[in-house]
């Protein structure tokens, strides 16, 4: 037998419904799954650590090879509640923005709205650790995932980046995708994609085991992520890749 497929997922709440269904499905005995934050598995997909992740988009122009095997993603059409820029002053007087280190595609859909839709003329400043409370006065952050959904309670102004781009350019947006560096069996693609359905057909069942004390888990998984990997989120995507061109 072929040894078994490496798999990583984001470890951020959004990714739960997804990987609801591969608990006790048979095709966790072809794979092995690992979870971290994107910018991580998005470095171990590159490098050939994994095998198939659920990666950032904005890696893609990065990879030698690249399969999108599901239909399924982390993609929003409309506001997506936990990428946003943050502040304590409105969008025209930031000074600088600290960028989120977990994240690949949201730092370069930030870069692309600050130069191109909002026009903003500010610092923009890599982080590495913890950078959130560094945000304050004229100093804004760009914060993904669950601390993102956490910063929706400290931050006055709140600028969500999938509103924006859809504003922006009348599409929906991709933020990851579950992508291998090499082609898969199908047979493991079909039951890989089997497993991330069954979640998203028992949302309630996944937000019965799962806690936000910063946002409604239903709201989230129902309005804020859309998860189907739909012919307009593939032409958002790659609008989104030849803008980053
Ligand atoms: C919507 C989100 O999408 C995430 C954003 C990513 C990025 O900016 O690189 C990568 C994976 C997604 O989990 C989120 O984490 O809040």
């Amino acid at each position: 037998m072929e040894r078994k497929v490496k798999v990583a997922a984001v470890s951020y709440l959004n990714t739960k419904p997804l990987l609801y269904g591969f608990r006790d499905h048979k095709v966790m005995n072809m794979m092995e799954l690992s979870m971290d934050y994107p910018a991580r598995i998005a470095r171990q997909l590159i490098d050939g650590e994994v095998d198939v992740a659920l990666v950032p988009v904005a890696i893609i122009p990065k990879m030698k090879e690249h399969h999108i095997i599901a239909d399924f993603c982390i993609g929003a059409e409309g506001p997506v509640s936990s990428v946003c820029l943050f502040s304590d002053v409105p969008l025209h007087e930031i000074k600088r923005i600290y960028l989120d280190y977990q994240s690949r595609t949201s730092v370069a859909l930030l870069k692309l709205l600050v130069r191109d839709h909002w026009k903003l003329n500010v610092e923009l400043v890599e982080t590495t650790g913890d950078y959130q409370a560094n945000i304050k006065g004229t100093d804004a952050g760009l914060v993904i995932g669950d601390r993102a959904l956490a910063q929706r309670h400290v931050s006055p102004y709140i600028y969500d980046l999938a509103e924006a781009w859809i504003r922006f350019t009348s599409l929906p947006f991709v933020f990851a995708a579950w992508i291998s560096n090499r082609p898969l069996p199908v047979e493991f693609i079909q039951l890989f994609n089997d497993a991330n359905a069954i979640g998203l057909n028992n949302i309630p069942a996944v937000v019965a085991e799962n806690a936000s004390p910063d946002f409604d888990l239903t709201t989230y998984y129902t309005q804020s992520i859309s998860y189907r990997l739909t012919p307009s989120k593939r032409q958002g995507m790659q609008q989104f890749l030849s803008h980053l061109r």
